[in-house]
C-alpha cells in the first residue's frame, strides 16, 4: 500500500513542535509494518538538506495565479529516516530557512500543495492513500476531487489528521485565483465564515479525518476556534487515534543527547546524575524538587500563567523547590520569565529559544514536567516525560486526559488539575513538593512510568486499519 504523508514539518528535517515528531515517526512504523510510506514536505534551507544527498526525481512548472513557478522534487537517496522523503523546492518560494512566519506564507503552502498534485498527476502515480496533516495541506482533498486538472486522482482516498484545530490557515477569497481550475459550483466546500478555510475544507472533503487523541475529537465539537458546528455535523467521519512516540529516538538507555544513560531498574540513580548535570548548568540545587516546562510560549500551552504561578509558589514554599523552563514565543511571557529568573536566581532558570538536546536533558533530569495547557490535542511532552521517568503535572484536557492518571488512583503516576489557572497550578506544585518528599513513592512511580508503553506500534496499526477500511470503496 502506497501512502503519501503531506506535512509542513518532519523531524529531524525541520521541526517546530509535535507535528514534526509525529510525521517523523508514524511513516517509519508504517514502513516497518510493510506499507510504502513516504513523506512529502516543502524544501527548507536547513542543516538536514545540506548534510544529506538528494536526487532530483521530477522537474515541472505550474501556475500560482498568473505567476509561473518552476519546481523540483528531491528525494533523499538512502531512506535513512526509515521511509521515503521528498522535498518540494520552488526557487524564491520554497527554499527558505524558516518553516513559518513569512508574509507570503499562504502562497507558499498553496504552491506546495499544487506542486505535489502536479507531480503525482504528471508522473502517473496513483497512491492508495493521500494523508494530509494540518491546514498546510488542507486544500489537497478539495483539489483532488473538484479540480478538472486532477480528475485522475478523484478516486484516491484522503485522510486528514488534525494536530491542532486552533490554526485554520484561512485567507480571503481574493486569493481564489491561486488555485488551479476548479468546479465553481463547489466553492462552498472551501468556505467557512466568508473566507477560504483550508482546515474546514479538508474536514468537509476528506474521506476520513482523525484527531491525535480520542478525547480531542469530542472537544472539537465545542472548542475549535469557530469550527465547532462543522465538527459536530461531520463527526461521523472523525476518528481519534492517540499519538505514539518514537521509542528509538526517545530511549533513556541510548539517547546520545543525555550525559547519563539509564533503564527502569536504574532510574533513580540515572535520573539523579542527569539532574546534577542539568542543575550544574543552570545553577540550581539538585537536592530540591525540579519542576520544568518545555514548549512553545503560546496561550494554548497556558505559558502566560507560568510567571505568576511560579512567583506565588516560590513565595509560598520559600526555597523548597526549583523551576527550569525551556521555550520561545510570546514576547511578554518571555520577558516576564526572564524577570523571574533575575528575581529568584537560585530557584528559577529560563532558557529562551529552541534546543532539542536541552529538551532531552530536561525530560531525563527533571522530577516533574508541568503542562498547564488550555488546549492540548494530544501532547507528546508528557509521553516523553513518562518514558524518561518524570512525573507529568497536567491540566485535564485533550490528550492529557487520555494519557495521564493521577497518583490518587492506585495505578496513577501523574498530577492532574482541572483549570488552566494560577490557583490550580499552585495547588499542583504543592502536591509535587509533598510527593517528592516521599522518596519510596517517587521511586515506585518512576519505575511504573518507565514500564508503560506509549510506542507507535499500537497507534500505527490503527491508522493501517483505517486505510484498509477505505480500500473497498476504490
Ligand atoms: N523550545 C523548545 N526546545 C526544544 N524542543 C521543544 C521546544 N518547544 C517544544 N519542543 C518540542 O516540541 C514538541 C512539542 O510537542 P507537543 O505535542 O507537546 O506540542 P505541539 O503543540 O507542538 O504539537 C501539536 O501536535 C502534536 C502532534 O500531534 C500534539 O501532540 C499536540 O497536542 C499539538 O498541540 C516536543 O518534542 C517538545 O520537546
Amino acid at each position: 500500500m502506497r501512502i503519501f504523508h503531506l506535512s509542513a514539518e518532519c523531524y529531524p528535517v525541520a521541526k517546530i513542535g509535535g507535528l514534526a515528531d509525529v510525521v517523523g515517526a508514524l511513516p517509519k512504523y508504517q514502513t516497518q509494518a510493510g506499507l510504502q510510506a513516504a513523506v512529502v514536505m516543502p524544501y527548507y534551507n536547513r542543516k538536514f538538506v545540506h548534510d544529506n544527498v538528494f536526487d532530483t526525481v521530477f522537474q515541472g512548472a505550474t501556475l500560482l495565479g498568473t505567476r509561473r513557478l518552476y519546481f523540483e522534487i528531491l528525494k533523499e537517496t538512502t531512506n535513512k529516516l526509515g521511509f521515503e522523503l521528498y522535498l518540494i523546492k520552488i526557487p524564491g518560494l520554497l527554499d527558505r530557512e524558516n518553516i513559518y512566519g513569512y508574509p507570503d506564507e499562504k502562497e507558499q503552502f498553496i504552491a506546495f500543495q499544487i506542486a505535489f498534485l502536479d507531480w503525482i498527476n504528471w508522473s502517473g502515480q496513483t497512491p492508495d492513500i493521500v494523508h494530509c496533516h494540518d491546514h498546510h495541506s488542507g486544500l489537497v482533498p478539495f483539489l483532488m476531487y473538484h479540480s478538472s486538472l486532477y480528475k485522475r486522482l478523484a478516486n484516491v482516498p484522503t485522510v486528514f489528521t488534525i494536530h491542532n484545530g486552533q490554526y485554520h490557515g484561512a485567507f480571503g477569497w481574493e486569493k481564489l485565483d491561486y488555485l488551479p481550475e476548479i468546479d465553481f459550483y463547489k466553492t462552498g466546500l472551501l468556505d467557512w465564515n466568508g473566507g477560504i478555510n483550508p482546515l474546514a475544507s479538508a474536514v468537509k472533503c476528506c474521506w476520513r479525518f482523525t484527531t491525535v487523541s480520542p478525547n480531542y475529537l469530542q472537544e472539537l465539537s465545542y472548542s475549535s476556534n469557530g469550527l465547532e458546528y462543522l465538527f459536530y455535523i461531520e463527526r461521523h467521519k472523525g476518528l481519534g487515534i492517540l499519538n505514539g512516540i518514537d521509542t528509538e529516538v526517545w530511549n533513556a538507555e541510548t539517547d546520545p543527547m543525555l550525559p547519563e544513560h539509564y533503564d527502569a531498574a536504574g532510574v533513580t540513580k540515572g535520573k539523579q546524575k542527569n539532574k546534577e548535570a542539568l542543575c550544574a548548568r543552570f545553577n540550581l540545587d539538585p537536592k530540591k524538587p525540579l519542576i520544568t516546562f518545555i514548549g512553545r510560549l503560546v496561550s494554548e500551552k497556558g505559558s502566560d500563567l507560568l510567571p505568576a504561578a511560579i512567583e506565588r509558589s516560590l513565595r509560598l514554599h520559600g526555597d523548597k523547590v526549583n523551576f527550569l523552563l525551556l521555550g520561545a514565543g510570546d514576547a511578554l511571557t518571555e520577558a516576564a520569565l526572564m524577570q523571574l529568573k533575575d528575581t529568584y536566581p537560585a530557584n528559577c532558570n529560563v532558557f529562551v529559544g529552541y534546543d532539542e538536546a536541552l529538551a532531552h536533558q530536561i525530560y531525563a533530569g527533571a522530577d516533574f514536567l508541568l503542562m498547564p495547557s488550555r488546549v492540548e490535542p494530544c501532547g507528546l511532552n508528557q509521553l516523553y516525560a513518562i518514558r524518561y521517568g518524570t512525573v507529568p503535572m497536567v491540566r485535564t484536557t485533550g490528550g492529557l486526559k487520555d494519557t495521564v492518571i493521577d497518583v490518587a488512583d492506585e495505578d496513577g503516576y501523574g498530577i492532574r488539575f482541572d483549570e488552566a489557572s494560577v490557583d490550580d497550578i499552585c495547588t499542583a506544585v504543592s502536591r509535587a513538593i509533598t510527593l517528592y518528599s516521599d522518596t519510596k513513592k517517587m521511586q515506585l512511580l518512576r519505575k511504573r512510568m518507565m514500564g508503560l508503553d506509549f510506542s507507535w506500534d499500537r497507534s500505527a496499526k490503527e491508522y493501517i486499519d483505517l486505510y484498509e477500511s477505505l480500500k473497498p470503496q476504490l
